[in-house]
Parts: C-alpha cells; structure tokens; sequence
C-alpha cells in the first residue's frame, strides 16, 4: 500500500500568490441541519480536523490571498462554511470548512448526505499539538466517511510544521503515518487509503 502525506502546509501559504486576486467567491455559512441546495453538487472538498488545527486559514490564505499573519485572528468556525471556487468552467467546486467540534451523533447532523457527495476529505493535524487525539479524531471521521462512500479521495495535511526542526518533520510525518495506518489495520480498513 503506497501511503504519501501532504506536505506541510506552512508551504501552501506560498500557493496564495498563485491565485487572481478578483475571484468573485460566493460565500455562505450554513447550519449544520441545512439540506443541500441545488448549487451543492458541485464537486466539494471537506476540510476537517481538530479546533484550531488551521482548516479556515488554509481555505483564506490558499484562496482568498489572506495573508498568513492575519490568520491569527481568524474566529473559530461554528458552523460549516462552504466557499464556492468558480474561476473557470475547469475550476469549480466547492469547500466546506468544517468546525473543529463535528458531532457524528448530532441528529440534525447529516454526515451520510455530506459524505455521499463528496470528492475528497482534507483532514488537517496540527504538528505542534500533541497530536494523539487528532489521529482519534481523524480515524473516526475516513471511516465513517468511507462506509457511506468508498469513493472519497482522503488526505491527511499535516499542518503548521513551522515549528519544527527537518529531523522532528521527518519524525512526525512517519509517526502519524504508521499510527493512522495501524488504527486503519486494526479496524481491518486496510482498503482505505490516506495520502
Ligand atoms: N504556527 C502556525 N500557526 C498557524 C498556521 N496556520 C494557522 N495557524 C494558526 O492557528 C490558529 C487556528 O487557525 P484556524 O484557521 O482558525 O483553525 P481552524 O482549524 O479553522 O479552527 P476552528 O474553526 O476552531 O475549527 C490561528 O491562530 C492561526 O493563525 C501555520 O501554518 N503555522
């Protein structure tokens, strides 16, 4: 089984420039008991993690040329926030930044409808935290995600790397590269694949 990790994000803050400065995103913040509307089946890509793990700030540096330090005073997100990116006929789909909090036992909470129209799941680890909970966290959420929908293209970021010296990137990269992969095993999910 080939298994890559995205590249630590602190490098995607440099993505921004790549990006036109007038794109014209539609915004919307959605209740999580909202049901999708028409315009939600483009194709979508979930960003989830832990609270504070850095999801909106990928989402406002990556696309909408906030600058990194600006970051610091995002609020925290408490409701899905879906970003529609349309510059082009080719480029257009949908985010969804997820709060950090998501309750799969919250009844208003449709996970299954969410899943079964999406195209990928971006799960964001904080490298600087003690990262045990986020592996929890995001063992949980591939495989419910994967049960409703096979389909998913799933990767898993490991953020805000900035901190770290090359040796603790390296070591952190494979450590939760083996421990996610170990819970997948034992959950004999061994099909499903984290990039
Ligand atoms: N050191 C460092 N800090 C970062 C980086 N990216 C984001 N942060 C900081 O992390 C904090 C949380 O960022 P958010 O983007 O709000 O995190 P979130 O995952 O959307 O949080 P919730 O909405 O609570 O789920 C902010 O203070 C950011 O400035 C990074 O690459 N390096």
């Amino acid at each position: 089984m080939s298994i890559q990790y995205g590249e630590a994000l602190a490098d995607s803050y440099g993505v921004a420039d790549s990006f036109p400065k007038d794109f014209g995103y539609g915004e919307e913040e959605t209740d999580m008991e909202d049901s999708p509307a028409p315009s939600d089946s483009k194709p979508r890509i979930l960003l989830m993690g832990l609270r504070r793990s850095g999801k909106s700030s990928i989402q406002k540096v990556v696309f909408h040329k906030m600058s990194p330090n600006e970051t610091l005073f995002l609020e925290s997100t408490n409701k899905i926030y879906k970003d529609d990116i349309s510059s082009s006929s080719f480029v257009n789909f949908q985010i969804w930044d997820f709060p950090g909090q998501v309750d799969f036992f919250d009844p208003t909470f449709d996970y299954e409808m969410i899943f079964r129209g999406t195209g990928a799941l971006i799960f964001v680890i904080d490298a600087q935290d003690d990262y045990v909970e986020a592996l929890g966290r995001l063992h949980l959420t591939v495989s419910r995600a994967y049960r409703v929908n096979p389909e998913i293209n799933f990767e898993v970021f490991i953020h805000k790397v900035d901190g770290l010296s090359d040796d603790h990137k390296i070591e952190t990269q494979r450590d939760i590269h083996q421990r996610a992969n170990d819970d997948l095993a034992d959950a004999s999910l061994e099909k499903l694949h984290l990039r």
